[in-house]
C-alpha cells in the first residue's frame, strides 16, 4: 500500500499526481468533486481508484484507507459510486440522430482504445455489449461487463456518452434485469419467433395454414396489404396472396412478441431505451419486402425501434470478410436501407467486425443513419498482442484452440479451413501475429474465447486466463494501438 502514498500526497496538495515505475496514474481521470479528489491508477497490473479528501464522494468509496486518503478496488460497489457521481459514467440512449457502433468488449479491458478510436468521429460507441452467449461462454454478468465500461469511460476522462446493449435477448426475465441494471440499449432477439420452415412449405401448404388462422386477423392482414402496391422512397413493394401470406406465417408470431416486449418494458422504462429488433440469427434470409413487412407491422401497432438488423443475403461469419455475391449485397442493402431511412430507424448490421469488402456500400447507402455491431475482433486484436509480446501463450492457446475448435460448432456458424492453417511448429516466433491475418486461425481463434478463457488443468488452475491478462495490461498501449488501428479501419471505410 506504501506505493500509493504518493499519489494521495499530490491528491492532497490538489496536483496531479505522476506516474513512478511503481504506479501508473491515469492522469485523463482525474475528478475533482465538493472536497474531494480521485484518479485511476494500476500498481502492477491491477487498477485502483485513489482518493483524498472528504465529502460524499469520499466517504462512499469503499478502499483501504493510506495516508488519510483511500486505495479502492474496481469493484460493483465503486463503480455505482462513480455512477451516482459522474453522470457521464452511465450509459445512455442515442436514437436515431447518430450513427452508433457496437463495441462488444469480451475481456472487459478493450474500451479504452475503442474510445481512443472514436474520438472525434462521426459515431457514438456502444461500450457495454455482449450477447446472452457470449456472458454464459465467459461466465461473465451483464454487471461485470457494465461495471468494466464504467472504469474505462472514467480512466479516459471520456465525456461524451457510451451505450450499453444487452445484447440478443430472448427472454422476458433479461429484458427486466438488463433495465434494472440500467442498459440503455436492448436487442430483441427473434429467432425463437421466426419460421424457418416456411420456406420449404409447397405453396398450397402455406395456404391452407394462413386459412386456419383466426379470422380478424386474416381480415387485419388481407385489408392493409392483399394486392397492395407500398411505394418505399421509389422502391415499389407489392404483395400477392403467395407473398403476404408466406410473410404472415414466417413473421407473425415475432412480430407479436416484438409489440408484446415494446409495450410491457421499453415504453415503460424508466429512461430512453434504443430498442433494436434483431431478426438476423436465423436460416430465413431477410428478403426486402420482408423487411418492410415487419416495419410496417411495428408501424401500425405503434412500436417505436431506433434499429433493425435483417439477415442480409450472402454471409456475416464471424472475423472475416463478406461472403457472397457483392452486386446482389449492393441492390439488396440500398433497399434495406431506404425501407429503414422510411420508417425512421437505423439499420443495424450484425457481425459487422471485419466486413471489410462490405463497408463502402453500408456507408454510401445508409448515410449515418446505422448501427453496426462489432465483438470478437478486439479479442483477436488482443490474440495478435498475445502472438507479438508472448510468443510461447499463444502457441499453447493456438494447440488448444485446434483441439476444441469443434465444440464451438454447437453456438456459433463458421467454416474455416483449418487444412490452410501453416502448421505451428514451422512457424517463427516472429511470424506468429500473421496468424491474426489469415481467415481460418481468425475464425478459430473468433469462436474458442469462451473454451480458451475458462479452460482449467487437472488441479483447477486457469490454463491461459491469468497470464493472458497480465500479459495483455503489461501492454495495454500496444493494446490499444491495435484497436485504434483495426477499429479505425472499420470507420474510415465505413465513412464515420
Ligand atoms: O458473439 C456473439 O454472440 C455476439 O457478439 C454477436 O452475435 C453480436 O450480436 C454481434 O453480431 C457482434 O458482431
Amino acid at each position: 500500500m506504501k506505493q500509493f502514498q504518493s499519489v494521495v500526497e499530490a491528491l492532497q496538495a490538489g496536483k496531479l499526481p505522476e506516474s513512478s515505475e511503481a504506479i501508473q496514474v491515469y492522469e485523463k481521470s482525474l475528478e475533482k468533486k465538493d472536497n474531494a479528489s480521485v484518479v485511476m491508477v494500476k500498481s502492477d497490473t491491477t487498477k485502483y481508484l485513489v482518493a483524498a479528501g472528504e465529502g460524499p464522494l469520499f466517504d462512499a468509496l469503499q478502499g483501504d484507507t493510506v495516508a488519510n486518503g483511500k486505495v479502492c478496488p474496481l469493484t460493483h460497489e465503486n463503480s455505482k459510486v462513480l455512477n451516482q457521481f459522474f453522470d457521464y459514467t452511465k450509459p445512455q440512449a442515442f436514437g436515431t440522430e447518430i450513427a452508433t457502433m457496437g463495441l462488444g468488449d469480451r475481456l472487459g479491458v478493450a474500451s479504452p482504445g475503442h474510445i481512443e478510436t472514436v474520438k472525434g468521429r462521426k459515431v457514438k460507441p456502444i461500450l457495454a455489449q455482449q450477447s446472452v452467449r457470449e456472458l454464459t461462454l465467459l461466465n461473465r454478468t451483464m454487471t461485470d461487463i457494465l461495471d468494466a465500461a464504467t472504469f474505462a469511460v472514467f480512466q479516459e476522462g471520456y465525456k461524451d456518452g457510451y451505450g450499453a446493449d444487452a445484447d440478443h435477448i430472448k427472454l422476458e426475465k433479461d429484458i427486466e434485469y438488463a433495465l434494472d441494471l440500467g442498459f440503455s440499449f436492448i436487442t430483441l432477439d427473434c429467432s425463437e419467433q421466426i419460421r424457418n420452415d416456411v420456406e420449404g412449405l409447397v405453396e398450397e401448404d402455406v395456404h391452407k395454414e394462413y386459412a386456419d388462422l383466426p379470422v380478424d386477423r386474416k381480415e387485419y392482414y388481407n385489408s392493409h396489404y392483399l394486392n397492395k402496391t407500398f411505394n418505399v422512397q421509389g422502391l415499389d413493394i407489392a404483395f400477392d396472396e403467395a407473398s403476404l401470406h408466406k410473410n404472415v406465417l414466417v413473421y407473425g408470431e415475432a412480430i407479436d412478441f416484438m409489440e408484446h416486449v415494446f409495450n410491457a418494458y421499453i415504453s415503460k422504462a424508466e429512461k430512453a431505451i434504443d430498442f433494436e429488433i434483431s431478426i438476423d440469427e436465423t436460416e430465413t434470409v431477410t428478403a426486402p419486402e420482408a423487411h418492410f413487412f415487419v416495419a410496417e407491422e411495428l408501424r401500425r401497432r405503434g412500436v417505436t425501434v431506433q434499429s433493425l438488423a435483417p439477415r442480409f443475403c450472402g454471409e456475416f461469419q464471424k472475423g472475416i470478410d463478406y461472403i457472397g455475391d457483392l452486386t446482389q449485397f449492393e441492390k439488396e442493402l440500398h433497399e434495406h436501407a431506404d425501407i429503414a431511412k422510411y420508417f425512421g430507424y437505423k439499420l443495424s448490421i450484425h457481425s459487422g467486425s471485419d466486413k471489410f469488402s462490405v463497408f463502402p456500400i453500408i456507408g454510401k447507402y445508409t448515410e449515418g443513419l446505422l448501427h453496426i455491431k462489432t465483438a470478437g475482433t478486439n479479442w483477436l486484436e488482443a490474440v495478435r498482442v498475445i502472438a507479438q509480446v508472448n510468443p510461447d501463450l499463444y502457441r499453447r492457446m493456438h494447440v488448444y484452440a485446434e483441439e476444441h475448435f469443434e465444440e464451438t460448432l454447437k453456438y456459433y456458424h463458421v467454416t474455416p479451413d483449418l487444412e490452410s492453417v501453416a502448421p505451428l511448429f514451422e512457424t517463427k516466433d516472429e511470424d506468429l501475429p500473421s496468424y491474426m491475418d489469415h481467415d481460418a486461425s481468425r475464425q478459430l481463434f473468433h469462436v474458442t474465447y469462451g473454451i480458451l478463457l475458462t479452460a482449467k488443468s487437472e488441479s483447477g488452475a486457469d490454463l491461459f486466463r491469468t497470464e493472458f491478462f497480465t500479459t495483455l495490461l503489461k501492454n495495454e498501449d500496444a493494446y490499444r494501438a491495435a484497436l485504434v488501428k483495426h477499429i479505425g479501419r472499420h470507420l474510415d471505410l465505413l465513412g464515420l
